[in-house]
């Protein structure tokens, strides 16, 4: 069993993923190393830099006594046995690729100062999701540093998801650990494994070559956003039809060979990861001389983008085309609930394109700080600008609005209450519900004006 496993990058994913890790083997010594001086003193802190329900007590359980963060990078990496690779691979924003292809600048980094400062041979594991055939591309890194040490490249994609990060890692549906097939190969996959198998059946860690496992991954993120976009595409179809798409979704999800997960219908998805991942498969795919495929994969960005389009021409229409100087509530700023970030979350493009349309907006996200709304839309934080108002309270932001728009599932939205929220909006008083949260029934039955994704304006089925 390795005694020091280092990770590089404090992000969403290493530093969960390394508090659990260490939570689980209390012998293994765990250290997280970041260059961005404020998230290390924040995992140090009570204020985690990531908002996960239930990290706080894992992170508390382990910090200090066998899990530890810092930002001495190098003296980290020297001392390690495994050393995971955790830093960003955002799209590139330049030159070949641009627009698709990932970054790989932050691993290339990483695998030039790993070959630098080590002092004995390690395991590289790729965390970070890659492109198929990185491993290859770190080796020749690894080998150009000159060093004398041996150096295994082991991928293991990770697949939590944000706001439910504790429990996908307590309970994996798969570990995917890639390796080459040699002996040494080997070795170092079944080292990685025995972090694994400290809690994880040994029949849910799933070895493969290391480009299958880099290749899962992408494969993976984009099964999961074309279900999405496949039932966006439908939501569209069912406004015009009054055709119900929870009711569509709840039909074709009873068929066991579709299954009745990642179904929900919404103002389109975000995170950090769906649109990067896929692009990145557009971009091989275009690479490596498959620009078929890589047609068909781009759809699935293509329709997330109509979908939020269309949510705006949506309340755009019910409003007489005119938002001007009208106050508008947004509900919700994070791209899901259970997590502070605001990463490509639809928000951001529904927002700006509202303000596009010159209205005022009084935004409210419980767990979102004023400064990221405002960074993400393209703000000064430092400057109040008026047409962007951050509420600490929802009935303080829907005062004197004639709409509200509700873009992140947070639970205590379907809480709320709307007689109230009714009695201070100006009339009428649309609630255009982007995560169909709220119950269209008893919002009728108040006077609101209803408009739910996938539900004609006249639909009520369901609740
Ligand atoms: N966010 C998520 O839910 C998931 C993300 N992933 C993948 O995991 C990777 C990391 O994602 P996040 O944790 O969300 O990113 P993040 O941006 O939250 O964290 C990355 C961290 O790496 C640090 N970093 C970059 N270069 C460094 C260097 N040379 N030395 C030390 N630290 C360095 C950055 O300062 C940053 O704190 C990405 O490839 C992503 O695609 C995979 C599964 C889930
Ligand atoms: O590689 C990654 O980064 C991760 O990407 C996603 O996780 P995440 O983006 O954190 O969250 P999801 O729950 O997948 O939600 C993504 C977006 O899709 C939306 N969504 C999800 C499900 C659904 O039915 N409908 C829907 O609109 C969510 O609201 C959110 O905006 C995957 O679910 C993880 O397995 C993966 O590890």
């Amino acid at each position: 069993m390795p005694k020091k496993v280092c990770c590089i990058g404090a992000g969403y994913v290493g530093g969960p993923t390394m508090a659990v890790i260490a939570q689980k083997n209390p012998d293994v010594k765990v250290t997280v190393v970041d260059i961005n001086e404020d998230r290390i003193q924040g995992w140090n802190s009570e204020e985690l830099p990531v908002f996960e329900p239930g990290l706080l007590e894992v992170v508390k359980e382990a910090r200090g006594r066998n899990l530890f963060f810092t930002t001495a990078v190098e003296a980290t990496i020297a001392e390690a046995d495994i050393i995971f690779v955790s830093v960003n691979t955002p799209t590139k924003e330049f030159g070949v690729g641009k627009g698709s292809a990932a970054n790989l600048m932050y691993v290339e980094k990483c695998a030039r100062t790993i070959a630098r400062v080590a002092q004995s041979n390690k395991i590289i594991v790729e965390k970070s999701t890659v492109p198929v055939r990185t491993a290859e591309f770190l080796k020749q890194i690894l080998h150009a540093e000159g060093s004398k040490h041996q150096f295994e490249i082991v991928s293991n994609p990770e697949f939590l998801a944000e706001g439910t990060a504790i429990v996908d890692l307590n309970n994996p549906d798969r570990v995917l650990i890639g390796g080459d097939q040699t002996s040494e190969g080997k070795a170092a996959v079944a080292s990685v494994s025995s972090l694994y198998e400290a809690w994880v059946p040994k029949d849910r860690i799933l070895t493969t070559n290391l480009w299958s496992s880099e290749l899962s991954k992408l494969t993976a993120n984009a099964f999961l956003a074309q279900r999405i976009s496949s039932i966006n595409s439908i939501s569209a179809l069912c406004e015009r039809t009054d055709a119900d798409v929870e009711e569509v979704g709840r039909a074709i999800g009873m068929d066991s060979r579709i299954g009745s997960k990642f179904l929900r219908s919404s103002v389109g998805f975000g995170g950090s990861c769906f649109q990067k991942d896929i692009l990145n498969l557009v971009y091989l795919c275009d690479f490596f001389g498959l620009p078929e495929v890589a047609d068909y994969w781009r759809k699935v960005v293509e329709m997330n983008n109509y979908q939020k389009r269309r949510f705006v021409r949506r309340i755009m229409s019910a409003m007489f085309n005119t938002v001007s100087g009208r106050n508008l509530a947004i509900f919700g700023f994070a791209f899901k609930k259970d997590t502070n970030d605001t990463r490509e979350s639809p928000a951001i493009s529904v927002c700006r394109d509202l303000l596009d349309e010159q209205a005022v907006l009084r935004i409210y996200d419980p767990r979102v700080k004023k400064a990221q709304i405002y960074r993400d839309l393209g703000l000064d934080p430092s400057i109040e600008d008026p047409r962007v108002q951050i509420m600490s309270d929802p009935y303080q932001a829907v005062q004197a609005c004639d709409a509200i728009a509700v873009l992140t599932e947070w639970d205590e939205f379907a809480e709320l209450d709307y007689e109230r929220i009714f009695d201070a909006m100006r009339k009428p008083a649309h609630i255009f519900d982007g995560r169909n949260l709220l119950k269209p029934k008893k919002l009728k039955k108040i006077g609101f004006s209803l408009h739910s994704i996938g539900k004609g304006d006249s639909a009520t089925s369901l609740r």
